[in-house]
């Protein structure tokens, strides 16, 4: 399958909600929805009352991680979401998520100095994904540098917060995961060794993105998801292939 530079994305993106009237919130919806389910089978299918910590910063990838919460804690599990601002700083859609989040009473709370990570099974990074523009700063630096040092395995939306999408090159700082959810099609900067290291085992979701769309911009892509909305990949000469082969189921 093709890979994606961070401007291929953004242009599917833009065709998405331009041309074929799929939303934002249709996209973000279907990306939180099969984060939630990874991290359900990262959790091996047992999450009633486990604590989960979602890192959620105010851009789109922060939109889809507030979804992954919603749909955890609509499971059972015990969320806890980290906001990179305060709620007034969140606009549009990741805004109407958060509120969402409120009207539920999911616990919420923004990072703020001096701030510490509960104690969690499994922390769900959703602070910045193609939309890194230099290293971070502020919160979000500092809510990488805590999910770091946290002994809970992260679990990345599109690629790690500070993993530069195009190159795979990690920012100052930069998340280790030990799995990374990527949307659509792999973005190239994962299949570089770097990012291979940084993005650990690497799975690819649905966002029903239309085959015409791809053929659009030149790309030819096969149906990938004929067994499943979400897929782990694996990598082989710098290309992401489905593990196992098309058509496979992969979680029996
Ligand atoms: N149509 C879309 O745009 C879709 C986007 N999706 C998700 O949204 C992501 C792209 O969304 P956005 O374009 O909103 O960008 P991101 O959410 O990746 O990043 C933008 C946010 O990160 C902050 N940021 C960027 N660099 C920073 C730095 N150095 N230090 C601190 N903060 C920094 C920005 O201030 C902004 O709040 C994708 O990776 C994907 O996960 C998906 O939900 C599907 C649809
Ligand atoms: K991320």
């Amino acid at each position: 399958m093709p890979a994606l530079t961070r401007e291929q994305m953004r242009e599917v993106d833009r065709i998405m909600v331009e041309e074929y009237g799929i939303t934002l919130l249709q996209m973000m919806e279907n990306a939180g929805r099969n984060l939630a389910w990874l991290a359900l089978q990262w959790l091996d299918g047992d999450l009633v009352d486990r604590p989960i910590v979602v890192l959620a910063g105010r851009g789109n990838n922060g939109g889809g991680g507030l979804v992954a919460a919603r749909h955890l804690a609509n499971w059972g599990a015990w969320v806890q979401v980290l906001c990179s601002h305060p709620p007034d700083a969140y606009q549009g859609v990741p805004a109407q998520q958060l509120a969402i989040l409120q009207a539920m009473e999911v616990p919420l709370a923004w990072a703020e100095e001096g701030w510490e990570l509960p104690p969690c099974d499994l922390v769900v990074d959703a602070l910045i994904g193609y939309g890194l523009k230099g290293d971070p700063r502020g919160r979000v630096r500092d809510l990488i540098q805590l999910a770091n040092s946290s002994v809970a395995p992260i679990l990345s939306l599109d690629v790690p917060s500070g993993l530069d999408a195009d190159t795979g090159q990690g920012a100052t700082p930069h998340i280790r995961a030990a799995a990374t959810l990527t949307l659509a099609l792999p973005k190239q900067g994962l299949l570089t060794p770097t990012g291979q290291a940084l993005s650990g085992d690497l799975y690819l979701a649905d966002i029903s993105v239309p085959p015409g769309l791809y053929r659009r911009l030149g790309l030819e892509v096969p149906p990938l998801f004929s067994a499943g909305t979400v897929l782990p990949l694996t990598v082989v000469d710098g290309q992401a292939l489905i593990q196992g082969g098309a058509g496979r189921t992969p979680w029996t």
